[in-house]
Order: structure tokens, then C-alpha cells, then sequence
């Protein structure tokens, strides 16, 4: 195994790496182990070859090990081999024993007990260590026990927009006609087919819908069907194509229950709960809750459901018009879990789409609001939230409009979705 490692570490140390640099900010001297988690495909790996190329640049390319455990000359690792590595690295470099080293472990959750030997070689070398992952669970958990506080945790989502129109090549000049028309027409594209990097990078509308189902079926088959080893593969099919379809919905397990039955599938409710929940920990799937002071009460109500991607949606929608409303609001969800994790919705006797404690920021998102009375109920509701939360202002994210308008001193903020999306 030493002598593979050997050629795994000198082969990585000798290959360019070409990227396009993502707004992700992380430490590449943080005392503490750095894990990035995400769904696949969002973008990890070249997330740690941007952070590996700034420690090229300052040198120190020879202190670098990276090794992916997704390599297949790999598999079947056990965390025993796992010591190889190091010794395969200090015998190529033996004079790098009293240097600090950056240690690069891609997809680390191929390899059972893994935080074991992490932990020890975060003890015991004057090492900077780097992780990455597509489980939150089988990360976290291992983390949370072996590993506590002793990292930080960095989720990676696929592009954000202004990422997007940087991959397309597209030029932000808020001033320039030509520029809002392009980040228009781009949008388009960014809300139906959404953001995965190889996605924004392809033109090829066949290309971009194999793509995307390729993904899918990756994520179901490593992430959920050999992960858990899922038994009723048709019932997991159909909650995929159900949730994918059916983006920024409210769920209740029991209706989605009682749906599936009567459609003729044998399931129970519990097995049913766990392949959501299963979906989630892969970074498929998020919810929010209704905000309320007791958890009790949050859980009595239902769930609405938000996708990683809408491009998932794009090849699941069977209708012949995208809806355009669920996308928006979608967009808009993952826009905000970017900076924050903890995201309701709120209602009293109207719904507002969204609430953010933390900012204490209230949002409602509607693609049309050219009907005088969708219009008055998007306002109405988000007055209702102002009131009962105490707030002064609000926002509402919306296809063309931009106006500030102020009514009984509660301000609301009205923003088309693309300039929201660049400027918040
Ligand atoms: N910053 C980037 N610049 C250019 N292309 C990118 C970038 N990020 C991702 N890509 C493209 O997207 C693909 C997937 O990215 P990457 O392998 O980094 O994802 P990942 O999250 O590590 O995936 P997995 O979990 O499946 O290993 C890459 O092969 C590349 O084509």
C-alpha cells in the first residue's frame, strides 16, 4: 500500500489544477480540522484544489497530501492502511518532518472508522487536515463524538447566482443595460436548470439533462441505497420523483402516507420517514418549519420541503410550463441557507414564506404580483408577520418590480429576484 500511496501523493503534487474560484472564504491556516460537506457534485473537491492551489503559491506544494478514497485502486480501505499514508509521505519527504503539512482527505467517508486515525494524526503531527463529505449524518456524527471541537464545518451547496453569471463568463455592471439584460436571460437558465458547476459550465440542453439525471441516480444509489442498504427501491423512486416535482411544498408525512397507499404501494409510515430522512442527510433536501416558541408545536404543523438544486425539479417536471413560482421560491430558500441555518416559514392566519430569528429578516417571494389581488395578499401577509413579530420592515422578492412602499410605518422592501439574489 506505502509504495500506492507514494505514487498517489507525488502524482497530485505534479498535476495543474485548473478551477474557477468560488466565493467561499476558508481558512487555510485554522488550527482546527476543516470539513466541507455538500451534495454531490456541488463542487468540494475543486473547493479544496482552490484551497491547495493558494498554498502552491506560497511554496509549500511539497507539504501537500491529498488522496481521494473515491480512487478505486482505493477501495476497500480500512482505517488500519490508513497510517501508510504518512509513512508513504515522510519517506518521499524526509525532511519535511519538522515543517507543518496540509493534509487533503477527499470523500474520507469511504473508509469506516476514519475519524479514528483523524484524530490521531490531528493529535500528534503539526498538520493542517482537510475533509470533505457528502453524508451531514455520517459526518457530523462521527465528528460530533471523536472529533468534537476539534472542527469547523463548511457546507457547500452548488453555485450561488452571482457564482453562476462568473462561470458563464458574464460581467456585473448594474449600470449597463446590456449586462441586466444578460444576468436576465441568465437567470432564466439558473432557475430552470439551476447550479451545479458543470451545469452552469455546459451548453448542450441534451448534455445538461443527463447530467442531472447521472447525478440523481448517484446520489440514490451511493448516497441512500448502499448507505442504508434501502430495500423498497420503488417507494424511494417515488419520493423522489414526488419531492422533486413538487419543490417549495408543504408535506405532511401522514397525507404523502395515505397518497401512496391508496396509489397501491405496501409501506409503512416509519419506513416512509426514513427515506426522507435519508434524502436529507444527502443533501437533497431541506425543510422549514412554522415559527413558533415550542418545538412541539413547530412539529405538530407540516413541513415545506425545498430542493438543493432546481435542476432536479427541471427533469422531473412532467408539465409542459415550469412553475415558475415554486422555482422562485426555491431560489430564494437556498440563497438564504447559504448564510443561515435555521429558516422558517411564518403563519398566522396568512402565510409568510419566509423568517430568519437570527436577522430577524421576513420575506415573502412571488413570481407575479401584476394582479392587484395577489398583490394585496403578499403585502397583507407580510404586515400580519410585521405586527406579530414586532418588525418595521420586510421584503418582497418578485419577477420585475422595485419600489419601496411604506404603509402604517411598516416598510416593505419590493426587489426583483435577480438584483435581490446579487445584492443580499
Ligand atoms: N470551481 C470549479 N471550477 C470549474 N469547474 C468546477 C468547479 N467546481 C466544480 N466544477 C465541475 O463540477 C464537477 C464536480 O465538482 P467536484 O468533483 O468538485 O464535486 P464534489 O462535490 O467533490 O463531488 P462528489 O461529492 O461527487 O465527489 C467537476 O468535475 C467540475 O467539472
Amino acid at each position: 500500500m506505502t509504495e500506492l500511496f507514494k505514487k498517489l501523493i507525488t502524482d497530485f503534487q505534479e498535476r495543474d489544477l485548473n478551477f474557477i474560484e468560488r466565493d467561499y472564504n476558508i481558512p487555510i491556516n485554522s488550527k482546527k480540522i476543516i470539513s466541507l460537506i455538500g451534495v454531490r457534485r456541488s463542487g468540494k473537491t475543486y473547493i479544496l484544489y482552490q484551497i491547495i492551489s493558494k498554498l502552491r503559491k506560497k511554496g509549500l506544494n511539497r507539504n501537500i497530501i491529498y488522496i481521494s478514497f473515491e480512487d478505486e485502486r482505493l477501495t476497500g480501505l480500512s482505517y488500519r492502511n490508513l497510517n501508510e499514508i504518512i509513512e508513504a509521505y515522510f519517506e518521499l519527504f524526509p525532511e519535511k518532518r519538522d515543517e507543518k503539512i496540509y493534509i487533503f482527505f477527499d470523500e474520507i467517508q469511504e473508509v469506516k472508522h476514519w475519524e479514528k486515525f483523524v484524530r490521531r494524526i490531528y493529535d500528534s503531527l503539526n498538520a493542517n487536515i482537510f475533509l470533505t463529505g457528502s453524508s451531514s449524518k455520517l459526518l457530523s456524527k462521527e465528528i460530533a463524538t471523536s472529533l468534537r471541537g476539534r472542527t469547523i464545518t463548511y457546507e457547500i451547496f452548488p453555485l450561488s447566482f452571482k457564482e453562476y453569471l462568473k462561470f458563464r463568463d458574464i460581467q456585473i455592471n448594474l449600470y449597463s443595460s446590456k449586462s441586466i439584460s444578460f444576468i436576465k436571460k441568465n437567470l432564466e437558465n439558473y432557475l430552470l436548470q439551476g447550479g451545479f458547476p458543470e451545469i452552469a459550465l455546459e451548453e448542450n440542453e441534451d448534455v445538461i439533462v443527463r447530467t442531472l439525471r447521472d447525478y440523481v441516480d448517484l446520489i440514490v444509489y451511493r448516497d441512500v441505497i448502499e448507505r442504508y442498504g434501502i430495500k423498497n427501491l420503488s417507494l424511494l423512486k417515488l419520493l423522489i420523483k414526488y419531492i422533486f416535482s413538487n419543490p417549495a411544498t408543504l408535506i405532511s408525512i401522514s397525507k404523502l402516507y395515505n397518497d401512496f397507499k391508496s396509489m397501491g404501494y405496501k409501506l409503512s409510515k416509519d419506513t416512509l420517514f426514513e427515506y426522507f430522512e435519508y434524502l436529507s442527510d444527502a443533501y437533497t433536501l431541506f425543510t422549514t418549519s412554522i415559527f413558533r416558541s415550542s418545538v412541539k408545536e413547530e412539529q405538530r404543523n407540516p413541513k415545506k420541503v425545498f430542493i438543493i438544486d432546481n435542476g432536479f425539479n427541471y427533469i422531473y417536471n412532467t408539465s409542459f410550463s415550469p412553475d415558475y413560482s415554486k422555482l422562485y421560491e426555491n431560489s430564494v430558500f437556498l440563497h438564504l441557507r447559504r448564510k443561515y441555518p435555521e429558516i422558517y416559514y411564518f403563519k398566522e392566519k396568512k402565510e409568510v414564506d419566509f423568517y430568519i430569528p437570527a436577522e430577524r429578516l421576513l420575506i415573502n417571494v412571488s413570481y407575479d404580483i401584476s394582479e392587484r389581488k395577489t398583490f394585496q395578499r403578499e403585502i397583507n401577509s407580510l404586515i400580519e408577520g410585521m405586527r406579530y413579530l414586532n418588525l418595521k420592515k420586510a421584503y418582497l422578492v418578485t419577477s420585475d418590480r422595485e419600489k419601496e412602499i411604506e404603509i402604517d410605518g411598516y416598510k416593505i422592501y419590493i426587489k426583483p429576484l435577480w438584483k435581490w439574489l446579487l445584492s443580499y
